[in-house]
Order: structure tokens, then C-alpha cells, then sequence
């Protein structure tokens, strides 16, 4: 039997035995046995060198932003609208059969938009026709489930760790009311992990302790997108509107597509922080883009981004911005930076210049450091 026949197997197990605490345990276990099944499934073919047959595009810009949907909600028409890259669109399925990358540019960042369900990366869009049936965010999501994506979820704060000899640890900080030691050794004892140390530190479930086994989930954010809210009525677009991480809007008709934009921004949480040169005007239009996320935003980051020797000739950072308690703020490589701030490396032995240096007037000066400025002029 194959693999898929043995998870279709175990799924119909699963499916007829009732939930209550006698069968527990045993669901448990099949729990686990799906979740190795599935694993397997993912694995690639022995002897293949990468992950089967996927699309293969070069990374570009600060962040990527993956489109998936069923086919015909939209998406081209959507990439093509926001990245101005022409994504063919029509009215039957499967009109899009290779990855179409865009670029989208916003905030003087680069955000590469993909066209394609299958290339997972910071964000996903969902895209979802409006006027189809509400099912579909549940079978795509279900869908992603299964290859290992967790969306808009954080990893269960569960401690584990394999050991070679000692037995099973199991300690727990937060009462357990979904999960019990017992249960634990089952699924470890399925997994033929015999010495582990285990840490609950939340009431977690049993999938997310399998979770934390497996090891390779990925925690992504998804914006449900709504797309032809100009083909239903306004109540069903203020019902849509209203769930839980959604947006809703109109290619057709350009409706709310900048409120989406804005939304991609502040879900990828890119940080843009301008360099200010000694006794120089920041260059307003270049900003070096760090992420929380992803490599950080602390001044050492910024330093890395800038030079690699920056970090060991860094004497204190001058920090101008909403991360600042007063202009400029004297700091180390461990603050954290937010987006807009203006930075200037001091180095170690140059000589410190003084006068009393401002930004010049320069359109592009973002308002809330204008603002400040007027209050306390910049010294360095
Ligand atoms: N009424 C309406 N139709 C739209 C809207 N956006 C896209 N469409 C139409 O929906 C159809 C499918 O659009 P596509 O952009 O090809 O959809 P897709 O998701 O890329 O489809 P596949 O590539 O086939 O998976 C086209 O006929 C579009 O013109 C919208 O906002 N309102
Ligand atoms: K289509
Ligand atoms: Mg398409």
C-alpha cells in the first residue's frame, strides 16, 4: 500500500472512533502515525539532489510575498495590478501554469510578488473569490496544513530535546488539560524516541506536540484576501470584512487595492533605516530595509547590512527616530531600531566632529523626523 492510501487508511480510522477519554490515547497515536506518513510523503525521492519539481525563481527585493488560491479567484489579475508585471488572465482555470514574479515598489522597497500556490515565503496572500463558497479558505488551508505550514499561528511553547541515554524527561509549567504524560510517551514511543527532555510550557495541544517533534513546520502569516466584491451584495462584503485577518477587494473596480499594499507592509514588518554619514544629510531614498522577522533590526544588523567590518569598528551609534528616548540617542549594537529611524556609526579612534549640523530641508524627509527636528536640532 502506498503512502497516501495508508493516511486515507488511518484518517477513515480516525473518522469512526468516537472522541471521548477511553479513545484518547489511541487517537493520539494515529495522530502521530499521519503526521510521520506525511513527512515521508515530503521527503525527496532518495538520490534527487532538491524538493521534487518545484518552481525555481531567484530571489529578489527585501521580502516575498507568495499569491495562492484556487484557480480563477484573481491572482493575476491582482499581481498584474499591484506589480504592473503582465500575468496572462482569463476566465477558465489554470490559466497560470509557470511562477510569474513581480516587483512590487513601495516605501522605497523592493517586495517580489509570485504568482504561484507552492513557493511558501515571509507572507502569503490567499486569494479568495468572494462571491464562491467559504469552504475554499478551509480546504486551502487544510491543504497547507498538510505540507507542514502553520498560518498565523506561533510555535507551541513546548521544549524538546533528544538525548542518548537518560530516559524521558517531562516537566511542565502551565497546567495540562489537552495532553497528559501518558499521552506524551505514546507519541514519543510511536516516534521510537526513548530519551528526550520534555517541557510544556503552555496548555498545548497534542498536534502541536507532534509539531514540535517533527521539527519542520513553518510558523507564516496569511492575509485572506477577498477579491470581486463587486459581484456580491454589501452584506456579504461586510461579513467578509469582518473575519479575522481578511481584506476585501476588487480588481475590476481598484477597490481597497492600496489598503492592501499597506496591510502586506505592516504584516511583513520591514524596517527601513537610513544612514546618516558624519556631518552629511541621510539619503532619504535608499534605506538600508532590516526585518524583525528575519536577520533582525537591532544596530548590529544594520552594521552587518552596511559593511562587515563595521560591527568591530563601531565606536556608539547615533540614533534619530521613534526607537530614540531623546535626539540623537547614544547607542550600543544590541537597540533596536524601528522603521524610519536615521543612524550614524561613530567609530572607534576618528575624531568626533562638532558644530551643529540639521538635515537640510529635503522633500523626502520623513514627517515624524521633520517634527522632531524642529524641536531638538541635530547636533551630529
Ligand atoms: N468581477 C470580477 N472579476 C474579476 C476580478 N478580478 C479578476 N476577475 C476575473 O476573474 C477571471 C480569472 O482571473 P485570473 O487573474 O486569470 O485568475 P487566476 O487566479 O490567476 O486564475 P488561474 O491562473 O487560472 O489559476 C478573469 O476573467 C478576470 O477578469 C474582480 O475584481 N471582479
Ligand atoms: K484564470
Ligand atoms: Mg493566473
Amino acid at each position: 500500500m502506498g503512502i497516501v492510501e495508508r493516511i486515507k487508511e488511518i484518517e477513515a480510522e480516525m473518522a469512526r472512533t468516537q472522541k471521548n477519554k477511553a479513545t484518547e490515547y489511541h487517537l493520539g497515536q494515529l495522530k502521530a502515525k499521519i503526521a510521520k506518513l506525511r513527512t515521508q510523503l515530503l521527503e525527496p525521492p532518495k538520490g534527487s539532489s532538491g524538493g521534487g519539481d518545484g518552481f525555481e525563481v531567484t530571489k529578489y527585493g527585501h521580502g516575498r510575498v507568495a499569491l495562492i488560491g484556487f484557480p480563477s479567484v484573481g491572482k493575476s489579475t491582482l499581481l498584474t495590478m499591484l506589480t504592473g508585471t503582465h500575468s496572462e488572465a482569463a476566465s477558465y482555470e489554470f490559466t497560470t501554469l509557470t511562477c510569474i514574479p513581480g516587483v512590487i515598489h513601495y516605501n522605497d522597497t523592493k517586495i517580489q510578488l509570485l504568482d504561484l500556490p507552492g513557493i511558501i515565503e515571509d507572507l502569503v496572500l490567499m486569494v479568495l473569490d468572494a462571491s464562491k463558497s467559504e469552504g475554499h479558505r478551509q480546504i486551502l488551508t487544510k491543504e497547507l496544513e498538510a505540507v507542514g505550514l502553520r498560518l498565523n499561528k506561533r510555535p507551541p511553547q513546548i521544549y524538546f530535546k533528544k538525548k542518548k541515554t537518560g530516559g524521558i524527561s517531562f516537566n511542565t509549567t502551565a497546567p495540562l488539560t489537552r495532553i497528559d504524560e501518558k499521552l506524551c510517551y505514546q507519541i514519543l514511543h510511536e516516534y521510537k524516541i526513548h530519551n528526550a527532555e520534555v517541557l510544556f510550557r503552555e496548555d498545548a495541544t497534542v498536534d502541536d506536540f507532534i509539531d514540535v517533534i517533527e521539527g519542520n513546520r513553518k510558523y507564516i502569516k496569511c492575509v485572506y484576501v477577498y477579491n470581486k466584491i463587486d459581484v456580491v451584495g454589501i452584506d456579504d462584503v461586510d461579513r467578509l470584512a469582518r473575519q479575522p485577518n481578511s481584506i476585501v477587494i476588487s480588481c475590476n473596480l481598484k477597490l481597497n487595492l492600496d489598503r492592501l499594499l499597506a496591510r502586506m507592509w505592516d504584516e511583513m514588518g520591514l524596517v527601513r533605516v537610513y544612514s546618516k554619514p558624519q556631518s552629511q544629510q541621510p539619503d532619504f531614498d535608499e534605506p538600508f530595509v532590516l526585518s524583525a522577522d528575519r536577520g533582525g533590526c537591532t544596530v548590529e544588523d544594520f552594521c552587518n547590512h552596511v559593511h562587515r567590518t563595521l560591527v568591530k569598528d563601531m565606536k556608539y551609534a547615533l540614533v534619530w527616530g521613534t526607537s530614540a528616548r531623546h535626539y540623537p540617542q547614544h547607542c550600543g549594537l544590541s537597540h533596536h531600531l524601528e522603521d524610519e529611524d536615521v543612524v550614524q556609526i561613530v567609530k572607534k579612534k576618528v575624531r568626533e566632529e562638532g558644530g551643529r549640523g540639521r538635515f537640510k530641508s529635503h522633500s523626502n524627509v520623513p514627517a515624524r523626523i521633520a517634527d522632531r527636528e524642529k524641536k531638538a536640532p541635530l547636533k551630529q
